[in-house]
């Protein structure tokens, strides 16, 4: 009893956090219970391991600990300029103490003349060391020797008000640790622990919280992210097995269709890699189990083909397909894109909206229904429930981060008796770790060649200073018959100055090259219009396309060759290299200048560094997770499926993958969890949905 029990007790039943404290811990952090204590793990360390003589002091320490006598105190000024000085000394040298805060508590809690060990940030003030709000205690046979590093978390003002610093919540942390002693249970076989020489539990939560060294933080770190992966794996693939097992699919074994396709229709030969996935999708579509794969593939890989072909399949065996995209303009190159294929084979589309009038939506609505329309390309508007099949047999979803798990599963439930085979496909690289975080609960087929003759898009970074010379590159362009993009950053907050900029932009593209006709499409504008603009640069009545980003994904006009990309700082890496994609689609050498502005950022310079040297959409993603974060990628955060205390995707490849296959090892032999070794992980399974549903009940 007491060993489950433990770690449920109220956070107020701790020695020293009471009824009050006990209610800002909850509002202010979420910690309810002594376990969630556990799990708050801080984010850095202060080498309390040594400590520095006055004399020693730099300026560039982060911080440092001294040891030394307290001379004098007072208060000086007056109002808001009131501050307590005091003068610390150790022997090699002498040190201001500044506070400007809570003044008489720390007049009171110090006194004159005696021993304290302090820590803060030296800084030099009129050739004098000088420390504000330094953290102090007295000096005491224990602590006097240092030794310890003291970990920092993540706290509000509100707490610090309250004095509820680091040093109060690693106490509290040593408290719990001690009362539990051994009741801690471990939460991994004995196997894992041994196979990669990881810390127990016990000893990690020590480590991460109470380090004696640098080395215990190592160790306890490395032990408890591995945790927090392998059981973020386990629960995916545990997903994926139960689905593979247990939810059955319609079994698409004729290919009449497909046949006269390839046999009369085929534009081009298709790809190795295109060849492969679409074998890989096959098979899952005649296994008689739901399929839920993935589809990767760069920019310009040829994805929709492969979306055709395997709609056929479905079309095929008396079921329909749909295709769902995050934006109109996507969703409507996709009807076009798909519709070229659709009419050779006679094939009945239809296309669903926001901006759908009334009328076709009514035609659409009982064409789906009566099986007449094989094919419907849209957008999240395709969830509303008044959109019925008769046999949803393939939903096909582009970008599917940016819809969120609950509304993919909204559209397999189209189909009453059996589950339609779901991909998903996406055209923005996502790095492996995050693949494999966000989407490992999916089979993974990737599409990693390009259509032959492709040339790569050589990309070139200019200041703006540079602008009649790159003009001057796109007239010779121009010249030769092809086409060119302009794209403006039109991002929401500051909307109506980018607008500006973008018309300014349009008037300035107008008067550079008076002798061409020009296209514009941004957002704002209705659906309509845009497809007529989109429409005139597709048949080359116009030569140059001025756009914001709403030409980011599935624009395809294989005769435009050069892109300018304005204010290019202003856009992350995925997408640019999307923006990018939209050149080098057809035989021709490709270019893309990127023009910035003088004054940039490191890591600024860095992106535009990444973008002229690679054309690689795995390696762009890879830095672009390095560079901000899986928080900042495209609609992870939204979705909250990335939701990681200690791991960071961007740096714990290593660790993901051996928890993975340790993940898929372990399941493998013991789907169930039933043998008594991996009994620990059967016990960490429960207690994690039991936790979950006590979130849910809390929030
Ligand atoms: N095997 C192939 N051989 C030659 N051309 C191909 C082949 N497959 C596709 N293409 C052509 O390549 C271009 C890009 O294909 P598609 O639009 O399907 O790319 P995509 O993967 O959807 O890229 P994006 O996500 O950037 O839109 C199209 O013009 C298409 O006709």
């Amino acid at each position: 009893m007491m060993e489950t029990n433990f770690f449920d007790t109220k956070i107020e039943f701790l020695k020293g956090v009471g009824p009050q404290k006990g209610d800002l811990l909850k509002t202010e952090l979420g910690i309810f219970t002594f376990g969630d204590l556990l799990q708050h793990y801080p984010f850095r360390y202060e080498d309390r391991s040594r400590f520095y003589r006055i004399s020693e002091l730099r300026e560039d320490l982060p911080g440092a600990q001294v040891k030394g006598r307290l001379r004098q105190l007072e208060v000086i000024g007056e109002g808001p300029k009131t501050r307590l000085i005091g003068q610390f000394s150790d022997g090699t040298g002498s040190m201001e103490l500044v506070w400007f805060q809570g003044i008489s508590y720390v007049q009171k809690s110090l006194f004159r003349d005696r021993e304290y060990i302090l820590y803060g940030k030296p800084t030099s003030f009129q050739g004098r060391f000088q420390m504000t709000h330094p953290e102090m205690e007295p000096l005491t046979p224990e602590n006097e020797r240092g030794g310890y590093w003291q970990p920092v978390y993540n706290l509000t003002e509100k707490l610090r008000r309250r004095f509820i610093d680091s040093r109060t919540i690693s106490r509290w942390q040593r408290q719990i640790l001690e009362l539990a002693g051994r009741q801690i249970r471990e939460t991994l076989p004995d196997s894992l622990m041994e196979k990669y020489r990881l810390a127990t539990k016990l000893q990690a939560l020590w480590g991460i919280h109470v380090p004696g060294n640098e080395q215990h933080i190592h160790q306890a770190k490395r032990r408890l992210k591995f945790e927090e992966l392998f059981y973020n794996q386990l629960r995916l693939i545990k997903q994926k097995i139960l689905r593979k097992t247990e939810y059955p699919g319609q079994v698409f074994g004729r290919a009449q269709l497909i046949r006269t396709f390839y046999d009369e229709h085929l534009p081009f030969d298709l790809t190795g890699a295109q060849k492969r996935v679409i074998r890989e999708i096959f098979e899952d579509m005649r296994s008689g189990k739901q399929m839920n794969r993935l589809l990767q593939g760069d920019v310009g890989s040829g994805k929709t083909i492969v979306a055709f072909i395997c709609m056929l399949l479905a079309i095929d065996n008396g079921a329909q397909a749909c295709l769902m995209a995050p934006t109109e303009i996507l969703s409507d190159q996709h009807f076009q894109g798909l519709s070229v294929f659709a009419e050779m084979l006679g094939l009945r589309m239809g296309r669903l909206t926001g901006s759908t009038p009334k009328k076709e939506r009514k035609i659409l609505h009982e064409g789906l229904l009566d099986g007449s329309i094989q094919i419907v390309v849209g957008t999240h508007a395709l969830l509303e429930d008044i959109v019925q099949f008769q046999n949803l047999g393939l939903v096909i979803i582009d970008e599917q981060h940016r819809f969120g798990v609950a509304q993919r599963a909204k559209l397999w439930q189209k189909n009453e008796t059996v589950f339609p085979h779901v991909l998903v496909m996406t055209a923005t690289p996502i790095p492996r770790t995050l693949a494999m975080t966000l989407y490992g609960d999916l089979d993974l087929s990737q599409i990693d060649e390009l259509p032959p003759g492709r040339k790569p898009i050589v990309t070139r970074w200019k200041s703006d200073q540079h602008r009649l010379e790159v003009f001057g590159f796109v007239r010779q362009e121009l010249a030769k018959g092809r086409q060119a993009y302009i794209v403006y950053p039109l991002i929401e907050e500051s909307e109506k100055l980018d607008f500006k900029d973008l018309m300014d932009g349009y008037e300035s593209v107008q008067r550079a090259f008076p002798e061409y006709q020009i296209s514009i499409v941004h957002g704002k504008m209705p659906a309509k219009d845009k497809d007529y603009e989109m429409q005139r640069f597709l048949k080359q009545e116009t030569m140059i396309m001025v756009a914001t980003t709403v030409i980011e994904v599935g624009v395809n006009v294989p005769n435009a060759s050069v892109m300018v990309i304005e204010s290019a700082e202003r856009f992350g890496l995925s997408q640019l290299h999307q923006l990018r994609g939209r050149v080098g689609r057809g035989a021709d050498q490709s270019y893309c200048i990127l023009m910035t502005g003088l004054k940039l950022s490191t890591e600024t310079r860095m992106r535009m560094k990444v973008m002229a040297e690679t054309n690689d959409g795995f390696v762009i993603a890879d830095t672009d997770l390095r560079l901000r974060g899986p928080g900042d990628m495209a609609g992870t955060q939204q979705s909250g499926v990335v939701d990681l205390l200690l791991a960071d995707l961007s740096k714990d490849a290593e660790v993901l993958k051996a928890a993975r296959e340790s993940a898929m090892q372990i399941l493998e032999e013991d789907p169930e969890l039933v043998l008594p070794k991996n009994q620990p992980i059967h016990n960490q399974l429960l207690h994690l949905r039991e936790n979950e549903s006590n979130w849910a009940r809390i929030s």
